[in-house]
């Protein structure tokens, strides 16, 4: 659709969120970093000349690091991709760089790589680095188990025969360290904190859990971890115990990556050096290219990388007890139990006193001392996404929520009693089309008159809904869940019966992401037919803001225009920029305000044909910067009115909403004073923008 018509935007907003798809964003933070570069190069190099003369690169991506070993002199080099778009741009990269000829490139993953079908014969160098913020995340260690039985060449003992007889793995090793925090940030996306929002006590919600745990039984619908960037989190953490080392691996012992995943638990000891309840694990580590290279994704370093993130689940409703013995300053966690209707269930293993020397296998017991903590007992809880958490944490948003409800209904009783015909006991129909897991239908059904219809899908979610209306006194017929999983956007917003008009419908507009939802527009456009009718939210301002962020280029594109350890890379993987970013934690962007916030554009969902195609807005650059500075990007947030007083910014301290910002084409060169123009286009529900001089 793009190259028939380049100036869709809608194709083109479809375009960006494939392109963030097809292509991590991280590839470009890793071309980026070049200390990640040279470390790399100069291991590589040390090697081939070292005598690795045969070389694979598992998970090349572009290829550079296969690169780096044929320009280092090996004599064969074998890379292979799973990601058929990064498998194909690899081969661009390669031929563009003269190598075609010399490097072969499989699109395939490497655990079905066989000698002699696929690679000739065995490898003395293996070249990887294939890893995520919890270090295994991409499969690094059975990539590793796998090489070592089939395409590597046996390890040796060194002094026995001579380097390019033997087997090595780039990096050799990781350490990986731990650290245990208090973040508030953390909290409010993984467990319930608050007890009562918008006039619902939420004390019968039962367990609500985000999909992040660390239980002991491995389940698919939960992920071990999260990531974030402890850096760069709002309202920042504070560290509980000082970094303790986890666990250290050796890439070269195929023996010890083998036992790793099967040795024994056992507890582990955290030096307290601080009170205070704890949120989560961090955890991060340090990849050792050779002896003298190493990689760190250890916080608040110059990493752009994110930390591996172990929530610590305490079921609500529990105490949990904690001896946190601080005799000689050491946080035990080896007597932990957890209290559950007056029962004591004691989690605790055999207390790691019998063995308080270093322990043989501490990764593993990081992972039992946490399912410790988070064993899950009930196995009725609820899983909700963690922006769904954060919502349900938001009492501001609850709270001017239930307000503009409350008077919207008696602006409706009032309505009525005017027409003397309508009777005072007719009921209110309104409709939640909230995505995902709302409150707001029983904030509107607990007002009193009012029939209220959510449109909750999922089972567990809509057994919360109906064991909240119970404990809340919502009578079980004022609320109900309507045409589930229905894909038809028009049957949704029917009427519930032939007599009834829907009095009021709830339209949650901004995603978490931080862009104006997909088919908004044409959502709202269907219910403005007919009555005219109250919606929530009635209209919505966008405002935006220039702000200058080498961060947000770092993540876009491969910058600068000199070559990427001398091999041209940029302009094959730069076409996969994607100038939309999202997910933004702007309060926390390292970022240079280049402007006010702006006023951009108003989406008024009672009359969607109002709405401005395009519009000029005038915007200063304040004068005090020294440096002209590159004006890149504009981030985006909205005040979302729920009536015309009654508004909630998604840019507030509990939003669950994150920002989203706009990279410009070209940096545009400002000075002082200058005056941009930012030309705002509103295609059905997507907004583009350009700004010039
Ligand atoms: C300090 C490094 C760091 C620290 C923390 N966070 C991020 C980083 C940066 N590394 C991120 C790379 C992560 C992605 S891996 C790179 C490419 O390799 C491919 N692949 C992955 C496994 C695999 C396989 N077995 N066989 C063939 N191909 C394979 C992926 O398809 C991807 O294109």
């Amino acid at each position: 659709a793009l190259k028939l018509r380049p100036d869709y935007p809608e194709a083109r907003e479809n375009f960006y969120r494939v392109a963030n798809w097809l292509v991590e964003r991280w590839h470009f933070l890793m071309l980026n970093d070049h200390r990640r570069n040279q470390k790399y190069q100069q291991a590589i190099e040390r090697a081939v000349q070292s005598g690795c003369s045969t070389v694979l690169d598992i998970g090349t991506g572009t290829g550079i690091l296969g690169m780096c070993a044929k320009k280092a002199g090996a004599s064969e080099v074998y890379a292979c991709e799973l990601s058929k778009t990064m498998y194909e741009l690899a081969c661009e990269v390669v031929s563009a760089n003269g190598l075609g000829g010399s490097i072969n490139i499989l699109h395939m993953k490497s655990l079905e790589m066989e000698v002699p079908r696929d690679i000739p014969k065995r490898v003395s160098l293996v070249v990887t680095e294939t890893v995520d913020a919890g270090l295994f995340g991409e499969g690094i260690m059975e990539s590793l188990i796998h090489a070592w039985h089939n395409l590597l060449l046996p390890r040796q003992v060194m002094m026995l025969s001579e380097p390019s007889a033997t087997g090595r793995v780039i990096p050799a090793g990781a350490t990986v360290f731990g650290m245990a925090i208090k973040c508030p940030e953390i909290r409010r996306h993984h467990g319930l904190c608050v007890s009562e929002v918008g006039g619902l006590s939420l004390a019968d919600s039962g367990e609500l859990r985000s999909p992040v745990s660390c239980s002991s039984v491995p389940d698919d619908s939960m992920e071990p971890y999260t990531t974030e960037r402890l850096s760069r989190l709002p309202g920042g953490y504070t560290a509980l115990t000082l970094p303790f080392t986890a666990l250290n691996i050796d890439f070269n012992n195929v023996q010890e990556l083998e036992g790793l995943s099967s040795r024994p638990v056992q507890q582990m000891w955290l030096p307290v050096t601080q009170e205070g309840e704890l949120d989560a694990l961090a955890v991060w580590f340090q990849l050792h290219l050779d002896e003298d290279n190493s990689l760190s994704t250890k916080p608040h370093e110059d990493t752009c990388w994110e930390q591996a993130i172990y929530p610590v689940h305490t079921t609500k409703g529990d105490t949990l007890l904690v001896e946190v013995s601080c005799r000689d300053a050491y946080l035990r966690l080896c007597s932990v139990a957890v209290l559950r209707g007056g029962q004591e269930i004691r989690l605790d293993k055999p207390l790691a006193l019998m063995n308080p020397g270093p322990s043989q296998n501490p990764e593993a017991e990081l992972c039992s001392a946490l399912a410790c903590l988070q064993t899950d007992h009930t196995k009725d809880y609820c899983v909700l996404e963690c922006a769904e958490m954060a919502l349900l944490n938001n009492k501001e948003y609850h709270n001017s929520f239930q307000c503009a409800v409350t008077k919207l209904i008696s602006r409706l009783k009032l309505n009525n009693t005017r027409q003397e015909a309508a009777d005072s006991s007719e009921l209110f129909y309104v409709l939640d089309v909230s995505e995902g897991f709302s409150l707001l239908s029983l904030i509107a059904a607990s007002q009193g008159h009012v029939k209220a219809y959510s449109s909750v899908e999922k089972n567990k979610q809509q057994e919360v809904l109906k064991r909240l209306a119970r404990s809340n006194n919502i009578p079980e017929e004022s609320l109900e869940f309507w045409l589930n999983g229905t894909e038809d956007e028009q049957g949704v917003l029917q009427r519930p019966s032939t007599e009834k008009l829907w009095s009021a419908i709830i339209l949650d507009c901004v995603e978490t992401c931080g862009l104006v939802r997909q088919k908004l527009m044409e959502k709202a456009s269907l219910v403005s037919a007919g009555r005219r009718r109250e919606d929530i939210p009635e209209r919505i301002v966008v405002y935006g803001m220039l702000v200058e962020s080498d961060m947000l280029l770092l993540e876009s594109a491969v910058q600068g225009q000199e070559p990427t350890l001398g091999f041209n890379i940029a302009p094959f993987i730069n076409q996969f920029t994607v100038p939309v970013h999202v997910f933004l934690d702007f309060s926390t962007l390292e970022c240079k305000h280049l402007s006010e916030s702006v006023e951009l554009f108003v989406l008024d969902l009672m009359d969607t044909n109002a709405n401005y195609t395009t519009r000029q807005v005038k915007v200063t650059t304040p004068g005090t910067l020294t440096n002209t500075p590159f004006s890149d990007c504009y981030s985006l947030w909205y005040h979302i009115y729920l009536d015309q007083d009654i508004c909630v910014s998604t840019l507030s301290q509990n939003s669950h909403w994150k920002q989203a910002a706009v990279v410009l084409q070209e940096p545009l060169q400002v000075s002082a004073g200058d005056w941009l123009c930012l030309t705002v286009n509103l295609h059905k529900s997507t907004i583009s923008m350009s700004a010039q001089p």
